[in-house]
């Protein structure tokens, strides 16, 4: 009796398979979709801004996270860019405070927001599973998870493109953050897309790549759900027994 063999896919089409995940991406999120086409009240842009503080806030966490379980200096040298790219370094004040940039041109506090009372508990449950995978993941596999960002730069000028014309109501000061996030993607993929095509060689290997890519997808698409629950259908969590705010803040310290 023959087992099946399966083989590896040459680097290439590996590749492809990895970019052709893009068809999953959360730009075709229903919420997204209404983003750039102009049909979002402001009250749903200014809740999408104050959720998506909380992944803006744990990047740079989950990447010094990858940097910890990384023995290779030379990888670890190239990472921390990305928490510099966030937390700021000298002369620039970084990716955090950028968006909180963009908070306040959509109409935010400063307050409001970093003080996390309109994360949803389902956009924090997501944004932590992603932390905690790549904690406790091999440093590829986490670099790996972060492979949506080869889709990312078309969601930021997607942006840059519509919301101008569709919300002039949003100062224009406030769209740095997605200017600056088209060029630090593009480099960011450019590395962890070497090292996953490098590191993950067997058949197995790399579905198990694809599955991590599919989970991360997951996770994106998941926070979206939930604003959908509370800014779309004005259902969010408690909602049959209270119109307050009542879910946690976040345990973690
Ligand atoms: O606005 C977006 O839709 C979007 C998506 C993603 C992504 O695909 O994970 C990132 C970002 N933005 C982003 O700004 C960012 O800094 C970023 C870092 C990462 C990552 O996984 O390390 N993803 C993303």
């Amino acid at each position: 009796m023959n087992a099946a063999v399966e083989f590896p896919m040459q680097r290439e089409p590996f590749e492809q398979a990895l970019r052709a995940k893009g068809a999953l991406y959360h730009i075709h999120h229903p919420f997204h979709r209404a983003m750039y086409g102009g049909q979002c009240t402001p009250e749903q842009i200014r809740g999408w801004v104050a959720n998506r503080y909380y992944y803006q806030v744990n990047i740079p966490r989950k990447d010094a996270a990858i940097m910890a379980n990384c023995p290779d200096a030379a990888v670890r040298r190239q990472w921390l860019q990305r928490v510099l790219d966030h937390d700021g370094h000298d002369g620039d004040p970084g990716g955090i405070e950028a968006w909180l940039q963009l908070a306040e041109a959509v109409g935010l506090s400063r307050e409001e927001v970093v003080d996390q009372r309109h994360v949803l508990p389902g956009v924090r449950f997501a944004v932590d599973a992603y932390y905690h995978f790549a904690r406790r993941a091999s440093w590829q596999e986490a670099a790996c998870s972060s492979l949506t960002e080869l889709f990312a730069p078309e969601i930021h000028q997607s942006r840059l493109d519509s919301w101008p014309e569709h919300y002039p109501w949003i100062d224009p000061a406030g769209y740095g953050y997605f200017r600056k996030r088209l060029s630090e993607a593009r480099r960011d993929v450019a590395h962890g897309l070497t090292i996953t095509l490098d590191h993950f060689t067997t058949a197995a290997d790399q579905q198990r790549a694809l599955e991590i890519l599919q989970f991360k997808l997951d996770i994106l698409w998941s926070m979206l759900d939930a604003m959908t629950m509370a800014y779309v259908h004005h259902t969010p969590p408690y909602h049959t027994v209270t119109d307050q705010a009542v879910w946690h803040r976040g345990l973690a310290s």
